[in-house]
């Protein structure tokens, strides 16, 4: 596991911005799995710049999202679809047909995680997941005590992550109580990972995986078994 020191947070979304040309730019095809979150938003963003400013086209890139509510339709606000649409998808230009986020209004939820993770299979896989970090470790909506081989699968929220995710809603009450994710397995079966922390909230979580001792509790620990990992931390979430 490589850690990679950034001074705040638009350094980290600068380097996670350039780490992921650097594919795109390379590759004539790649595969990108893509997270929610505050942490990526600048490495967003910049990846927008890079195609208004400097032309680099996204046509050659298919995309598969960690997670997506239960219940909430495309369109909602809160949606991941809905952010990675108003964050991402719009301003570039991907064909939306190679965009891939789990269906949260599916009515077999049991089957759409199996036909989201063949999808992920039959494309390829993933070459470069992005990964943020819950307080608690968690990666996707993967929480404390989750065996590290899980496939994409139907999570009950913890209360943390309502609540730490209750400012996308309009209040608490209004997150929904489960997601779809794609697993710890699946993560790791991603050829490379790249996760990003930022701020004095992941500090701790930082200092755990650091400290190297694999744990169910801490599901970022699994990482610690993947071959390829890249950490990219602002200094408040390395203190
Ligand atoms: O980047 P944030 O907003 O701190 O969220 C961290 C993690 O929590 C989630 O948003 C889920 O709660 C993940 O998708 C993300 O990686």
């Amino acid at each position: 596991m490589e850690i990679i020191a950034a001074a705040n947070y638009e350094e980290m979304s600068q380097m996670a911005a350039t780490f992921l040309m650097h594919k795109v730019c390379n590759a004539r095809k790649v595969t990108l799995g893509l997270a929610t979150g505050g942490t990526p938003l600048g490495t967003y963003r910049r990846l927008v710049k890079y195609h208004q400013v400097e032309g680099i086209s996204f046509q050659g890139v298919q995309t598969f999202n960690l997670d997506e509510y239960v219940g909430l339709g495309k369109m909602h606000p809160g949606s991941y679809h809905s952010y990675m649409e108003t964050h991402l998808f719009r301003w570039i230009d991907i064909d939306p047909c190679q965009t891939h986020l789990p269906n949260g209004e599916a009515v077999d939820l049991k089957l759409e995680c199996a036909r989201y993770e063949e999808l992920i299979r039959s494309r390829g896989g993933i070459d470069i997941q992005v990964l943020g970090i819950g307080s608690n470790g968690h990666i996707g909506f993967n929480e404390p005590g989750t065996p590290f081989d899980t496939r994409t699968h139907v999570v009950a929220l913890a209360d943390s992550t309502r609540r730490a995710n209750a400012r996308y809603f309009s209040g608490e009450t209004d997150v929904p109580y489960q997601a779809i994710t794609m697993g710890i397995g699946t993560i790791l079966d991603s050829r490379q990972i790249l996760l990003l922390a930022s701020g004095i909230g992941k500090a701790a979580a930082i200092r755990h995986l650091i400290e190297g001792n694999k744990d169910r509790q801490f599901p970022a620990s699994a990482l610690l078994d993947h071959p390829d990992v890249t950490v990219i931390v602002d200094q408040s979430a390395s203190n």
